[in-house]
Parts: structure tokens; C-alpha cells; sequence
């Protein structure tokens, strides 16, 4: 079965090729991403293999079906960027990798809170300077904050037993709670409540119209006056704009994302010699309390083997019939 792999970097192409060294699927690697312009591009193989900003609307998906297409392998956990119900209308089959390293995610988040709070971007460019004055690195100890996390699924709980370790006081909040995260000693509460009282909020929710814009201007009115917001989990659960605001008076103390919300065709792309077009997003470079990684979270050495081992797993299940146990349906 023949497999055209999209928007590949060459850490893709060597993790995916080793370890089909022992499956022996034959895969094309494109560096471009999947959009309307592309979609013939898959003209003539039955797998596509997609990442979080390939685009998998309706449109996209007829046209996959109409060159042949018949199973679209996602190499990520999140789903948000194909319209499942089309899919099935159309009869394609849709795969994940729903655990990787939940490790790693949760991890970059405490390296966002850890960065922020002691400005080790700034101290690191200072003493590098020659620059060893202390003025404007003052932190607070993270022990003994109360930190809110939304969604305590794998990554969720992975962050709340990491900040446990920390002397953390973790709220939760989820439809399901979650036994692990509750032996450490998560409280469950509302999301009003996580937002009234938290010093820290980490999102770890999936992106769905439910979710959309969770941190909008409503919820950042509720939260505590100098609140860090960290997001590695989609950028469309923050309205940019109100997140902006909400830096502009100091209502936000800090924030440190690895998504954003127009980051298709943005990130994992160099684009040092580009005029910057998204104003928001230009906005957000300049706060001195904001960093930005480009979606990195997810990426660790463990992680990448786990993608494309169970990647290449889902392929060859697809090829021999077999039971997909990784298949992302419409309900
Ligand atoms: N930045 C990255 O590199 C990266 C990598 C992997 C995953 N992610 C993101 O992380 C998200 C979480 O991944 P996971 O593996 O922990 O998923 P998971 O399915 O194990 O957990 C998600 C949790 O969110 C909960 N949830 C759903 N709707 C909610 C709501 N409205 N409010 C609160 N909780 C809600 C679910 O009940 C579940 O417990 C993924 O959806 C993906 O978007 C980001």
C-alpha cells in the first residue's frame, strides 16, 4: 500500500523511515502541507499521513476521495483540523497516535511556567551581555500556587503530578475526573472557580466548538489579577485578542504558549527574512511577559520514535484490514 506523507521536515523523514525499516510500507515524503492546492498531490495512493496544520476540511476531503484516497493517517493526537463527520459521509478512514509522550507536553509546560517566572530569557541574554543586575528577574516560589489545569486526561495528569512534586495546590477541572490526579490531591471545581483562584492556568483540553475560545474576555475578567496562562495544547482555546487586553492592563502577569490560533503556515517554517502579516500575533512578540515556542511541545526524541511507530502500525492495519484500535470517529 502506498503512502504520500505530508509536510515532513527531515526529523520526520528519519524517524518515520526507521522505523519502517522493519514494517516495509512504501511512503512518499512531501514537504508540502496539505490544502486545497495540494490534495492532487495524493493523486494515486491510498494513505495520507498528516500533521496538526495539514487542512482536512470538507473541501480537501472530497478531494482526496475523488483521486483515490481512502485513509487519512494523522501522525498527532489532536484531531481538530479534520472535519471527521465529512470524512465519514465520504467513507475515509481516520486514524491517530492519541498517546505519545504525554511526558513531553506536559514537561515544555513547566518549562514555560519555570522560564516565565524566573525570566531566564532575559537573564540568560543579560549575563551574556555582561549585564549581572538583578532589577525586573524577581520570581515567586512556585510552591504552595494554586495551579488550575483544564482537561486531566494523559497530558493533564502528567502536568498535575509534576507540579505536585513542586508543592503545588491543583485544581481541576474536567467532566471526568481523573483517579491518578486525585491521590495527589487535585480538587475538582467548576471553571468559574479554577479561574477566581488560580495563580497559573494550563490548558490541556482538547480544541472543539465547545471549547473554542474557553479563554475569551469573560474568562479573563474572572481570574486573578497578574494570573500565568500557559498553552501548549491548541491556539483556537485563546481569542488573541482578548488575551492581548488582558496583558495590556496586567490583569495577565504572564503568558507562555506553544500554540496559536493562525499558526498554519506560520509555524514550523523559517521565515526570519518574512514582513510579519498577523498583527496579533506581532503584538503578542512584544509583551515582555509573553513567550512563544512554535509547537514544540511534542517534541522529543520519545516522542517522535512513539508517532511513528504507532503511525506505521495504523497504515499496516489499514493495508490488512485489521482492527483499527487508533480510528477517530464522528461520536
Ligand atoms: N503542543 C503539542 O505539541 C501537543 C502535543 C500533543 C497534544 N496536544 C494537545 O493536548 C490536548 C490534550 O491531550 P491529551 O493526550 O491529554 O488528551 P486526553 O484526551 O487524554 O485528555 C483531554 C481531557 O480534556 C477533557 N476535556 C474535554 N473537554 C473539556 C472541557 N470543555 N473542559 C475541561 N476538560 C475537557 C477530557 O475529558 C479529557 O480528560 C490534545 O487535544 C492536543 O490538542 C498538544
Amino acid at each position: 500500500m502506498k503512502t504520500v506523507v505530508f509536510s515532513t521536515k527531515p526529523y520526520d523523514r528519519e524517524f518515520l523511515s526507521r522505523a519502517n525499516e522493519s514494517v516495509g510500507l512504501e511512503l512518499a515524503f512531501l514537504e508540502s502541507r496539505l490544502a486545497p492546492q495540494t490534495v492532487k498531490l495524493a493523486e494515486g495512493f491510498e494513505s495520507v499521513c498528516v500533521f496538526v496544520n495539514d487542512q482536512l476540511d470538507a473541501s480537501v476531503l472530497i478531494g482526496l476521495k475523488k483521486v483515490g484516497v481512502k485513509h487519512v493517517a494523522l501522525r498527532c493526537a489532536g484531531f481538530n483540523n479534520v472535519d471527521i463527520a465529512s470524512a465519514e459521509e465520504l467513507g475515509l478512514t481516520v486514524t491517530r497516535v492519541p498517546a505519545y509522550s504525554p511526558y513531553a507536553i506536559a514537561e515544555h509546560a513547566v518549562a514555560l511556567m519555570l522560564t516565565l517566572n524566573r525570566r531566564i530569557y532575559w537573564a540568560h541574554s543579560r549575563v551574556r551581555d555582561g549585564n549581572y543586575s538583578l532589577d525586573g528577574l524577581l520570581g515567586f516560589d512556585l510552591h504552595g500556587k494554586t495551579v488550575g489545569i483544564v482537561g486531566t486526561g494523559k497530558i493533564g495528569q502528567c502536568l498535575t503530578e509534576a507540579l505536585h512534586g513542586f508543592g503545588c495546590k491543583l485544581l481541576g477541572v474536567d467532566q471526568y475526573e481523573n483517579e491518578r490526579c486525585k491521590k495527589v490531591g487535585m480538587q475538582y471545581v467548576s471553571f468559574e472557580e479554577m479561574l477566581a483562584q488560580s495563580d497559573i492556568i494550563s490548558l490541556h483540553c482538547p480544541l472543539m466548538p465547545e471549547t473554542y475560545h474557553l479563554i475569551d474576555n469573560e474568562a479573563v475578567a474572572h481570574m486573578k489579577r497578574g494570573v500565568m496562562i500557559i498553552n501548549t495544547s491548541r491556539g483556537g482555546l485563546i481569542d488573541t485578542k482578548a488575551v492581548i487586553e488582558g496583558l495590556k492592563s496586567g490583569k495577565i502577569g504572564y503568558m507562555g504558549l506553544d500554540v496559536y490560533e493562525e499558526e498554519e503556515g506560520l509555524f514550523f517554517e523559517d521565515k526570519t527574512f518574512e514582513v510579519r502579516k498577523d498583527d496579533d500575533f506581532a503584538r503578542l512578540t512584544t509583551f515582555p511577559n509573553v513567550i512563544i515556542t512554535g509547537h514544540q511541545a511534542y517534541f522529543t526524541r520519545e516522542a517522535l520514535i512513539r508517532i511513528a511507530e504507532t503511525t506505521l502500525a495504523n497504515l499496516s492495519a489499514f493495508a490488512s484490514g485489521e482492527e483499527l484500535i487508533n480510528q477517530v470517529k464522528a461520536s
